[in-house]
């Protein structure tokens, strides 16, 4: 997303992070350039003009999403809010940890609305960060609702507890610390079982995440399992050596393609989110 057009957290210093914000950023740039004559002298005004309608399609796009969908909540936008105040660069997450992670306003809103429309009553995040999307799960369940987000680090699942204690639904949420896997596996020898699971962890694990819920039956009868960043800034259909990251994703959707227990579509909001259920019971 451009600065002048960022998040509503008006932190400023977010950096693109979807395919969406950084082919915004390529276009402005572009514009600039051409705009202050470095492109090339022959440049066409219509060609110029050309540029900067793409440009004001794709950077307008996200602001218009954040604009058309129901606000956040207070307690989402405080949590989003404390979350940009951190100093991840200095903190002992640093070089992993960043403010980018948090899913923010418009998929919250799909996470929530998700929860309504599986009128599910258990939930399950694999990767919670600071809590905003474990915090908007919840705040879309009913009373005896409950998630169970897990997620590795202690700063920031500390973070998280601070930011559900002083929120009016944050009690439903219950944090475990521990690598996602030993969660999963604990949860499954207490015969628990999930409506909707949301995995937002570590990429290289989105693979054993899905197979280990299909195998260790985490998943209810018409449960569905939420995938995040399965765009992964559009590494996987891009020309080019893509990251660990892009590389992990790329196989995960694939596998997913071809895997006849389930069915699946890839939802391009923000970084890509893969909607799947099981077929095959
Ligand atoms: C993208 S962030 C999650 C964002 C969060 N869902 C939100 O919407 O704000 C990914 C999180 O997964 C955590 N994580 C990474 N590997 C993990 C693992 N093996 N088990 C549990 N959590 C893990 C990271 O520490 C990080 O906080």
């Amino acid at each position: 997303m451009l600065p002048t057009r960022s998040t509503p957290y008006a932190a400023g210093t977010a950096r693109p992070v979807t395919p969406v914000s950084i082919a915004a950023r390529h276009l402005a740039r572009l514009v600039e350039q051409a705009e202050a004559g470095s492109v090339g002298s022959d440049l066409g005004q219509e060609w110029l003009q050309e540029l900067r309608d793409c440009r004001d399609l794709v950077a307008g796009l996200d602001p218009y999403l954040e604009r058309c969908t129901t606000p956040e909540s207070a307690d989402l936008r405080a949590l989003a809010r404390r979350t940009a105040e951190v100093d991840w660069a200095g903190g002992p997450g640093a070089g992993y940890l960043e403010q980018e992670m948090l899913s923010g306003h418009v998929e919250g809103q799909l996470l929530k609305m998700l929860v309504h429309l599986t009128r599910a009553e258990r939930v399950l995040e694999i990767g919670m960060f600071t809590g905003y999307s474990a915090l908007a799960m919840a705040e879309a369940l009913g009373p005896d609702g409950r998630v169970v987000a897990c997620e590795i680090d202690e700063y920031v699942a500390a973070i998280a507890r601070e930011c559900l204690a002083s929120s009016a639904e944050g009690h439903k949420v219950s944090v475990r610390v521990g690598p996602a896997l030993d969660t999963l596996a604990e949860l499954a020898r207490a015969g628990q079982r999930f409506d909707l699971v949301f995995v937002d962890a570590d990429k290289a694990g989105y693979t054993g995440y899905l197979n280990t819920v299909l195998e260790l039956d985490l998943l209810s009868p018409h449960g569905v399992v939420c995938v995040d960043n399965t765009l992964l800034q559009g590494q996987p259909y891009l020309d080019g050596p893509p990251t660990s990251n892009g590389e992990a994703i790329a196989v995960f959707n694939r596998e997913v393609a071809r895997d006849p227990r389930v069915e699946q579509v890839l939802v391009p909001l923000r970084d890509g989110l893969t909607v799947i259920r099981r077929v095959d019971r």
